[in-house]
């Protein structure tokens, strides 16, 4: 498996050019990238800055010697590479095991190119088939949202910190409550049902905007474009 995801970290270095800002994904198949890059822009003396999407991003980051900026410094983000949880046939996207979704999406999002890197256990026939999609919610209203969430015949669960009593806390502070849906039938609609929930900071369902997804299989790399 790990084999797999440093093989499509390594096929994403061929969509980074010189002069590049690259949006920096989180979790275990972008740190694969983000140590790789690290190491082509040392050896190619590259002019690269990285955005990064977490607080694991950018410390990893730091250590490959890949100068990071915030959105606050630059026009445009040429490239984002992330990972994901579950790709359906269309390329939409659950995202957010670890907890950065938010910034995640921001970034993803405002990328000229958006690649995900998975590997082919990570494909599904439809969004909601294995994983609950992650939502971020202000702490104080997580209860009235998880009530609103089983309107849509979701069960909502409280994610619980595991080297830490209590909840999780995201970066910016926040809770994770995990919904899983039997089946999500029109991932931009929900995307948007639940972002209208007030008290919900976003969710892990990115819906049309990955542009390409590099599939790790025991037979290489497969691409999947829109
Ligand atoms: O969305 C994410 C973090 O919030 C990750 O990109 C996603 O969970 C995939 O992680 P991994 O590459 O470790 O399987």
């Amino acid at each position: 498996m790990d084999e797999m995801k440093k093989l499509v970290a390594k096929e994403a270095l061929k969509f980074v050019e010189d002069g590049m800002v690259v949006g920096l994904g989180t979790g275990s198949t972008t740190a694969h990238f983000i140590r790789l890059l690290g190491k082509l822009v040392m050896e190619e003396e590259l002019e690269i800055y990285g955005i990064p999407t977490s607080y694991q991003a950018k410390f990893l980051a730091i250590e490959s010697g890949i100068p990071v900026v915030s959105l606050d410094e630059v026009d445009a983000i040429d490239i984002a590479v992330d990972g994901a949880d579950e790709v359906d046939p269309n390329l939409n996207l659950i995202k957010g095991r670890g907890a950065a979704l938010t910034m995640e999406k921001i970034i993803d999002y405002r990328a000229g190119t958006f690649i995900v890197l998975v590997d082919e256990s990570k494909l599904v026939d439809y969004l909601g088939q294995k994983m609950p999609v992650p939502i971020e919610v202000i702490p104080s209203a997580w209860r009235v949202i998880a009530e609103e969430i089983e309107v849509f015949n979701a069960t909502a669960e409280l994610r619980m910190g595991i080297k830490k009593d209590g909840p999780i806390v995201t970066d910016n502070g926040n809770f994770i409550l995990d919904a899983k849906f039997e089946r999500i039938e029109d991932p931009l609609d929900m995307e948007i049902e639940l972002n209208n929930i007030p008290g919900v900071v976003e969710n892990g369902i990115f819906a049309d905007i990955a542009d390409v997804v590099l599939v790790g299989t025991k037979e290489g790399v497969k691409k999947m474009e829109r």
